[in-house]
């Protein structure tokens, strides 16, 4: 492969809570990377996924998902990043849900670039039960924005994937790869350790909980070939921190136990991990705060 044939660049992936962003990201990454969850919001980092094949490298940068519902610094600091990352990347994807959109969708629409291309992804397409639905809908979305590209996917059912990568290296500009091949995330062990402990909070108490916690990793050693990690969960306020606990402490147990079995296969080792609960409160009201957990 001539140098010159070579497309290296930074992919976006935006849409609504829920239309299905994490599931496509990992399903093209092939690795357990971003963080699904029935719960909506629960990706708020951006994410740089590395996808590499023969002819292009595809640097994924994983977005927040717009938040409507509820407006304080959190969220004004979400649709921030949003909006840093479309300005900054050579190919956005929009996810929308098959024959589903509605205004939320409408909000992440409103934020796109214009300078840049912006595929339209139609995601969940195995959900449709009459196919002759999808053009119509396509239409629909088409009076509202110029897209360079339309692609029916499923990222559950991995159908037509690659065509979406297809899509999406055309606008990538030519230039040799930036990553070695075998790195998929230029995120380190403790945001991805993180990470983990925050999915199985959203996982394990569902509804329970609300939006607002964190986690913040105190400790990450490496001794030997075993990693001691000492994790704060960080609630908003204090009646959330039984929730967390449960009675004699064993939903915090089962959130730890299930957190450090991912860990120790994502990091291919012995892992112990110790976890608390902390409040702090008014912590998604406060930019500052915001600051220092990373956001
Ligand atoms: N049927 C079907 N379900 C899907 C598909 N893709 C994702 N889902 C489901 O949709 C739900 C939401 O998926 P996520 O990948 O967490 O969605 P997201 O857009 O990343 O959500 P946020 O992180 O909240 O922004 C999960 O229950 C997925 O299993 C698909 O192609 N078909």
């Amino acid at each position: 492969m001539p140098e010159q044939d070579f497309r290296c660049g930074t992919i976006a992936i935006v849409g609504r809570p829920n239309v299905g962003k994490s599931t496509l990201l990992n399903h093209i990454l092939g690795v357990k990377l971003s963080i699904t969850s029935r719960k909506a919001q629960t990706t708020r980092y951006r994410m740089l996924g590395i996808h590499t094949t023969d002819d292009t490298q595809y640097l994924f940068v994983d977005t927040p998902g717009f938040q409507t519902r509820h407006i304080n610094a959190l969220n004004r600091t979400l649709n921030k990043t949003v909006q840093q990352v479309l300005a900054e990347v050579d190919v956005v994807l929009f996810v929308v849900e098959a024959t589903q959109f509605g205004d939320a969708d409408r909000k992440v629409l409103a934020l796109l670039p214009k300078n840049r291309p912006v595929v339209l992804v139609i995601n969940k397409a195995d959900k449709l039960d009459d196919k002759s639905k999808l053009l119509p809908f396509i239409q629909e979305i088409a009076k509202e924005f110029e897209f360079t590209e339309v692609v029916p996917v499923s990222a559950k059912r991995l159908l037509a994937l690659d065509e979406l990568l297809s899509a999406t290296r055309k606008h990538l500009p030519e230039q040799p790869a930036i990553y070695g091949e075998d790195e998929l995330t230029d995120r380190n062990e403790r945001f991805l350790a993180a990470e983990i402990l925050r999915e199985k909070v959203f996982r394990l108490l569902g509804e329970e909980v609300p939006y607002a916690i964190a986690v913040e990793i105190e400790k990450f050693e490496e001794v030997g070939a075993l990693r001691r990690i000492f994790a704060a969960i960080i609630v908003d306020k204090e009646n959330q921190k039984p929730i967390l606990i449960g009675k004699g402490g064993e939903k915090l147990k089962r959130i730890s136990t299930e957190a450090r079995q991912d860990m120790e296969k994502l990091f291919d080792g012995k892992v112990y991990l110790e976890t608390w609960v902390k409040v702090r409160s008014g912590w998604a009201d406060d930019e500052h705060a915001l600051k220092s957990l990373g956001f």
